[in-house]
């Protein structure tokens, strides 16, 4: 099966929950790919962090290439790193679909973002919930994903802070309506549906999959009510 990295993918299958691999099993990571993949998961949402820029550490690029070998699914990179640059090859190397880099962690993102669709890659721009829309307008037209952060960057199941809703309107009025706005931090069955109606129209969701007994129960659900079809 080819890997779709377009934006047509997102466009066609929208709204789309993504998966954290943050909260899944370390110890069995070729069961939970295969669980994920029949429970209709369409990508990985492969959260990098670095004890760096944010106080946790999880894996890098030679766990991903290994993911890799494993899976078709769009891998969807969430670089919560300091020094993007530096480790940006291997990260396109390791073969990640979309690359997404933190606002917070490069002064001028635009070059890195050019590089990451020179490669043939999504280019992401994330942001802090402390960080304000402002701080990111202008790299707009260089970003194929914007993923808002509702929580702050380093940790699985915390609470969702709804200041990210306000921040999705607004990415949503300035980036238009092709514009890929993903949310991520404390997603599930109580704050999709007001994120999806504030604009994303990808969900990272982390414990409210991996927490659950039956994944393809709990993406179905979760997908419901992105569409608005539960209520
Ligand atoms: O980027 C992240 C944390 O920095 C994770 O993607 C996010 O926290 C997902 O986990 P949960 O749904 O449990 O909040
Ligand atoms: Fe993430």
């Amino acid at each position: 099966m080819k890997r779709e990295t377009g934006l047509a993918n997102v466009m066609r299958h929208a709204p789309l929950v993504a998966p954290s691999m943050l909260k899944c099993d370390f110890g069995n990571l070729h069961r939970e790919v295969e669980l994920l993949e029949a429970a209709g998961a369409q990508m990985l949402h492969l959260d990098v962090m670095d004890g760096h820029f944010v106080p946790n550490l999880s894996y890098g690029p030679m766990v991903i290439e290994r993911l890799r070998s494993l899976t078709d699914l769009t891998f969807d990179a969430h670089l919560m790193i300091s020094q993007p640059a530096r480790y940006l090859d291997e990260y396109i190397e390791a073969g990640c679909d979309w690359i997404t880099i933190h606002a917070e962690a490069e002064d001028d993102p635009l070059p890195l973002l050019q590089r990451i669709r020179d490669a043939g890659r999504l280019a992401g721009l994330a942001f802090n919930p402390g960080t304000p829309v402002a701080d990111i307008e202008q790299a707009l037209p260089a970003c194929d994903l914007v993923l808002v952060m509702s929580v702050e960057p380093g940790f699985g199941g915390q609470a969702f802070n709804p200041i990210a809703l306000e921040k999705v309107r607004q990415v949503r009025q300035l980036a238009g309506a092709e514009q890929i706005i993903s949310i991520d931090g404390g997603i599930g069955p109580s704050t999709i549906a007001d994120s999806a109606t504030a604009g994303a129209n990808v969900f990272v969701v982390g414990s409210a999959i991996f927490d659950e007994p039956d994944y393809g129960a709990a993406i179905s659900d979760l997908s419901a009510r992105a569409q608005g079809t539960v209520v």
